[in-house]
């Protein structure tokens, strides 16, 4: 379960996130919109203590994520909106296999894992293609394969559609029905709702730091006309 209670941060004089609550249980699958600007990536980047609280705390299966990072980061598999920035080898299996060999795995389950969260993002048997040789939308394929190597018990998108062609976004959207199966926790941050209304347990809305809306996403229907930017 991700917690996060009271929650406030700032950039300078600006508030980001202005008193956010809010509890995702394990197996939800929930959608986080709102705005340019309103405070998802910067709420979902606490959630990993890649930031530091203003006030407020943020826990992950109980622990406070500030105490124990490595524990957060273990647990929460999450994708950024730059996914170049998360690439870290030079091809595409040792980029997958990164995080799965620090986790001490042996290399029977490393391969599995790499070649499974290829197939899952229409990257299968690319192992050896190098990464800068990749066009935009397969980097970010890569950056996904990677947190999804690493079977985490929950799983953080940011934009995870921009820049994916229909048949990568069909795989991907294939994937995490069998993730939310499986009981995987799915955090997707959108502006994009096609295909993803009808799986989405629940929508949190953000605006201006704060929660504004949070119900199932049949209430979406009530949120649209208010200006909560789905994106539909
Ligand atoms: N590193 C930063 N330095 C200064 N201000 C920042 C920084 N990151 C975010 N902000 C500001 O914090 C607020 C929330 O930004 P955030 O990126 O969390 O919003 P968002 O809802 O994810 O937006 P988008 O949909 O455009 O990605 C915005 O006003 C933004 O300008």
């Amino acid at each position: 379960m991700i917690a996060v209670d009271d929650l406030t941060h700032r950039f300078g004089d600006a508030v980001a996130l202005d008193g956010v609550s809010l509890t995702i249980p394990d197996g939800e699958f929930c959608l986080l919109v709102g705005p340019n600007g309103s405070g998802k990536t910067t709420l979902v980047r606490h959630f990993n203590a890649l930031l530091e609280p203003g006030s407020g705390t943020v826990t992950v299966d109980g622990t406070d994520v500030t105490v124990d990072p490595l524990a957060a980061r273990t647990s929460i598999g999450m994708v950024f909106q730059q996914p170049r920035d998360q690439l870290v080898a030079a091809t595409v299996g040792a980029d997958v296999a990164f995080g799965p060999e620090n986790l001490g795995l042996d290399r029977g389950e490393i391969d599995r894992r790499v070649a499974s969260a290829l197939d899952a993002v229409d990257l299968g048997g690319r192992e050896d293609d190098h990464v800068d040789a990749l066009s935009g939308g397969e980097q970010a394929r890569v950056a996904i394969a990677g947190a999804l190597a690493m079977e985490p018990t929950h799983l953080v998108l940011d934009e995870p559609f921009a820049g994916l062609d229909l048949r990568a976004r069909r795989s991907l959207l294939s994937r995490l029905d069998s993730l939310h199966e499986a009981g995987t926790s799915i955090v997707v941050v959108t502006h994009d709702l096609r295909d993803l209304r009808e799986r989405a347990d629940r929508v949190v809305a953000l605006a201006d730091g704060r929660v504004v809306a949070d119900g199932s996403p049949a209430d979406l229907g009530d949120l649209e006309p208010h200006g909560v930017d789905g994106g539909c």
